[in-house]
């Protein structure tokens, strides 16, 4: 497998007159890629959500359903790891493309063929199926980036790259309308995203390449002269798989905080997205369609909240992922104490909530994200992030959906609030933590 998705080769450097205009010409075809790419990724991620409905009156249960799409978050976070090391050592050209068409066609086969979706463990199966493919996605993204823009330019980069999540994560329900006006079909909140993350991914194999090296172009940190503390030529070789688990990740302090801290922050992340149109509707008596339009904001208002967050992150606070995180995760804390302690028969204030959490929340998810790459040398990028991806999903998605309905079913949604809002404060504490040793760090290499 790693042998069909081998790097590109690297070609004779192009004549210097030609380094710019290709250089700047590639950037954009590669940003395009990797921007619709993973945003086509999360058509194909939760749209399983759209058919349960439609599921429950063909005789499922709640709760056997959310077994099932429980399987995708397991299945994602340790795909994103693995992938993470099988895709540092791979073409995003062809990784990328591959995922997005392997996770089409398992929503094709849920979409046309009732066989699979007769038994939740035919439907657990697939799910799992489709978080393993759906894990080849952020890793490639992540190598393209790390290999294109150099250091000083990743917080804009990655940050606008970050809201593709949000943009493919709205679309869904807007196909499976289409579906049902087209076809009055429920089926087709599986084939509708399907078909468009296939043609989606014909799009990103046009569109994407792997290193600059490979298209003649000399490396990102001698194009912009700009070299991260630790690099050396050894940067531009590919590495092992066991150097990069053992040499790069695993021995990594700084990752292992991170990616601990991620556990609290996609609880926050997923708990809100997970309960708020239960507890709205519950608790703040709020009609189907009023919460799901402070779903739809929740998305949505993560957009500019991460471009700022990455813009703060690189001018505000200089680059120190740790800080800039801290201060978020402070602002979004108090903004789910209000959210919480807000009273029944303020619907504007439990809105304004909604909107002011997912402006804030996606920042330090993004900034893990970045954070991970910077703390690996670029051939080992992919597995840095999917470390964190492992815990976020594993601990943080996984305790958002299990552990908060417990709590929330034995003790409340008092309780369900304490678990978020604890979790949160321990990110923060965590990513004092991280700010503290990075500053350490960087003081011993001065
Ligand atoms: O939750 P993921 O793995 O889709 O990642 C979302 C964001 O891109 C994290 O940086």
């Amino acid at each position: 497998m790693i042998g069909f998705f081998k790097p590109a080769p690297h070609k004779a450097l192009v004549a210097d007159d030609l380094i710019d205009p290709l250089y700047k010409r590639l950037r954009w075809q590669l940003f395009i890629g990797i921007f619709f790419g993973y945003a086509a990724y999360y058509l194909v991620r939760k749209n399983f959500a759209l058919a349960i409905p439609d599921l429950i009156e063909l005789g499922f249960t709640r709760g056997d359903l959310g077994v099932a799409l429980s399987a995708i978050s397991v299945s994602y976070g340790f795909s994103k790891f693995f992938m993470g090391a099988v895709s540092d050592r791979s073409n995003p050209r062809l990784f990328l493309s591959a995922g997005l068409i392997l996770s089409s066609f398992t929503m094709m086969l849920m979409g046309f063929f009732p066989f699979a979706t007769s038994s939740i463990a035919i439907m657990y199966a697939l799910l799992f199926f489709n978080g393993w493919f759906q894990g080849m996605g952020w890793p490639p993204c992540g190598r393209t980036m790390v290999h294109w823009w150099s250091h000083k330019e990743r917080g804009a980069v990655v940050s606008v790259w970050n809201t593709a999540h949000n943009v493919g994560g709205g679309i869904p329900p807007l196909l499976f309308l289409l579906g049902m006006y087209l076809f009055d079909d429920w089926r087709s909140a599986f084939y509708m995203p399907a078909i468009a993350a296939l043609i989606m991914a014909v799009l990103v194999y046009v569109l994407m390449r792997d290193t600059p090296q490979s298209c003649g172009l000399p490396s990102i940190e001698q194009y912009k002269n700009d070299y991260p503390p630790d690099y050396s030529d050894k940067h531009e070789e590919e590495f092992s798989t066991k150097q990069i688990f053992l040499d790069y990740v695993l021995n990594n302090k700084l990752l292992w905080m991170i990616a601990i801290a991620n556990v609290f922050v996609y609880l926050l992340r997923y708990g809100i997205l997970d309960w708020s149109p239960t507890y709205l509707k519950e608790v703040k008596d709020f009609t189907l369609n009023k919460s799901s339009l402070s779903y739809f904001l929740y998305e949505w208002a993560g957009i500019p909240g991460t471009l700022l967050c990455g813009w703060m992150s690189d001018k505000v606070f200089k680059g120190n992922r740790g800080a800039t995180g801290v201060f978020f995760m402070i602002l979004v804390t108090i903004a789910t104490v209000v959210f919480w302690l807000n009273p029944v028969g303020n619907p504007g204030v439990d809105m304004a909530c909604m909107i002011i959490i997912g402006f804030l929340i996606y920042g330090p998810v993004m900034l893990i994200g970045l954070h991970a790459l910077e703390l690996a040398p670029k051939k080992a990028a992919g597995t840095a992030a999917g470390f964190t991806g492992l815990f976020g999903y594993l601990g943080g998605s996984v305790a958002a959906s299990a552990v908060v309905g417990y709590t929330v079913d034995y003790f409340g949604w008092d309780g369900g609030f304490i678990v978020m809002v604890g979790g949160s404060i321990l990110s923060v504490i965590l990513l004092a933590i991280v700010m503290v040793m990075e500053k350490k760090k960087k003081n011993e290499e001065a």
